[in-house]
């Protein structure tokens, strides 16, 4: 039995601004959790009944890990030529990075779509295997359980087995004018996940008749074959857009009985203890908005964008333009209802004169909160211009700058507690350093 754990998505619609599979929850890269499941599946452990190879089998859930263990190596096969037993497809520009992280595990580079992912990590599982299960590194936590119920299903003689939930929305199918053709019985329906399970030769000729297709049993349906969906675990849940990162976050806390590391941990802001006030400022395309949501995604913070609040006052017609600090005063009375609950800030507007940065400073006094002061630079003229040149407003009303006009903005010179340089660290690395120092003032 082998496992395809397809991980060659750039993450979108994230915006983590890295492969998706390389971002952290827990501390551990999506990719890791998934392939450490996979590695404790009980199923994928079990020898090929022809083969009776010897795999070696990851040691029980070690304290203090999330109540995981780290697989052994995928590929801890005695039988020469017998393989991995875990293939991992990545994007073929990180292969070196998940390559480290995943020691002994074969890596394998993806396709442009999720089938071309799934058909590059099938052709790379060893010859023996005869039953697979593909799995997005997305549905991260999947647990292993559900390796073994779905690889059970498998090898008790389903051409394809799918884990899946019932749907609790009313779904309706639409046509492309919007216009609904058809209300499924909602209790027909299933939300299918990962991992996926079939007989490895029916996935390959499925996959080579082609066709565009969302998931793997598609294929399979296609091509004549019965999938059986059995019971899907909440676990599996697709990390997609940036709320399923403190979802999973949440999860994986709950799962383990503890409350999230990076939530409680090391006096970064929980309600009740002291919030603060990250006071970001920075030209147009620095990094602010980015960051701040780097930050939100790893920290309970409050993310206060002044773009949004200025670019509604004109969209909605309660401004003509902006001409003065009307957007900040906003932001400040809404910053500061937000630490008055306790909660943390992030204030995320350009703070160009000495004036706005006082402002802030008073909101955070006046609610008891401490202060970081934290300026974004990209310190490479080009990359800079060519972020702000391709930049596209996403907020309604938001004309975004000119490269032009963003030079010509007037910016005063600054003491922050922390200056960052975006172009030469990710907005991972850079959150981490806000982090640790919001973690070292308290
Ligand atoms: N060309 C691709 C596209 C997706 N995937 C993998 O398929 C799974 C499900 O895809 P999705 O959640 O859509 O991930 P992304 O494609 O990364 O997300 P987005 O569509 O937002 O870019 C993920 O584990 C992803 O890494 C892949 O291996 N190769
Ligand atoms: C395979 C899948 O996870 C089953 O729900 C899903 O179809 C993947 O879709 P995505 O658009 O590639 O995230």
């Amino acid at each position: 039995m082998g496992v395809v754990v397809v991980a060659a998505g750039m993450g979108v619609r994230l915006g983590a601004g890295m492969p998706k599979a390389l971002v952290r929850i827990g501390g551990r890269t999506l990719v890791e959790h998934a392939v450490a499941r996979a590695g404790v599946s009980a199923a994928l452990s079990r020898p090929e009944p022809a083969e009776a190879v010897s795999r070696g089998r990851p040691e029980p859930a070690e304290a203090g890990s999330c109540g995981l263990s780290r697989p052994e190596p995928a590929e801890a096969v005695s039988k020469p030529g017998a393989g991995p037993a875990i293939v991992v497809v990545a994007p073929a520009t990180h292969l070196t990075e998940f390559q480290d992280l995943l020691p002994g595990v074969t890596v394998v580079p993806g396709g442009a779509e999720r089938t071309d992912s799934v058909a590059a990590g099938l052709a790379a599982l060893p010859p023996a295997v005869d039953i697979v299960l593909v799995h997005d590194a997305a549905r991260a936590l999947a647990p292993p359980s559900l390796f073994d119920a779905v690889a059970d299903a498998v090898a008790a003689g389903a051409d394809g087995v799918v884990p899946g939930l019932p749907v609790s929305d009313t779904i309706k199918q639409v046509g492309v004018d919007g216009r609904v053709v058809a209300t499924p019985d909602r209790w027909t329906l299933r939300a299918v996940q990962t991992p996926q399970g079939f007989r490895r030769a029916a996935l390959v000729a499925a996959h080579a008749r082609g066709g565009a297709a969302t998931d793997d049993a598609m294929l399979i349906e296609r091509s004549g074959g019965t999938v059986q969906v059995i019971d899907g675990d909440p676990l599996a849940l697709k990390i997609t857009l940036p709320p399923d990162i403190a979802a999973a976050e949440r999860l994986l806390a709950a799962s383990a009985g503890r409350v999230p590391e990076e939530r409680s941990g090391g006096g970064v802001s929980r309600p009740n203890a002291t919030p603060t006030l990250i006071i970001l400022g920075g030209l147009p395309g620095a990094g602010k908005t980015t960051l701040a949501r780097a930050l939100a995604r790893r920290i309970p913070v409050v993310h206060i964008r002044v773009d949004t609040i200025e670019a509604t006052l004109v969209h909605t017609g309660f401004a003509k333009r902006i001409s003065g600090p009307e957007g900040y005063a906003v932001a400040f009375r809404v910053a500061g209802d937000q630490l008055a609950l306790g909660l943390s800030v992030v204030a995320d507007t350009v703070n160009p004169v000495p004036e706005t940065r006082q402002w802030w400073r008073d909101v955070a006094a006046r609610h008891g909160a401490r202060v970081l002061e934290v300026e974004l630079e990209c310190s490479d003229a080009a990359l800079h211009e060519s972020r702000v040149s391709e930049r596209v407003s996403d907020i309604p009303g938001l004309t975004v700058p000119t490269w032009q006009q963003v030079l010509d903005r007037e910016y005063h010179l600054w003491g922050p507690d922390l200056r960052l340089d975006s172009a030469s660290a990710t907005p991972e690395q850079l959150a981490e350093t806000v982090i640790d120092r919001m973690r070292s003032d308290s």
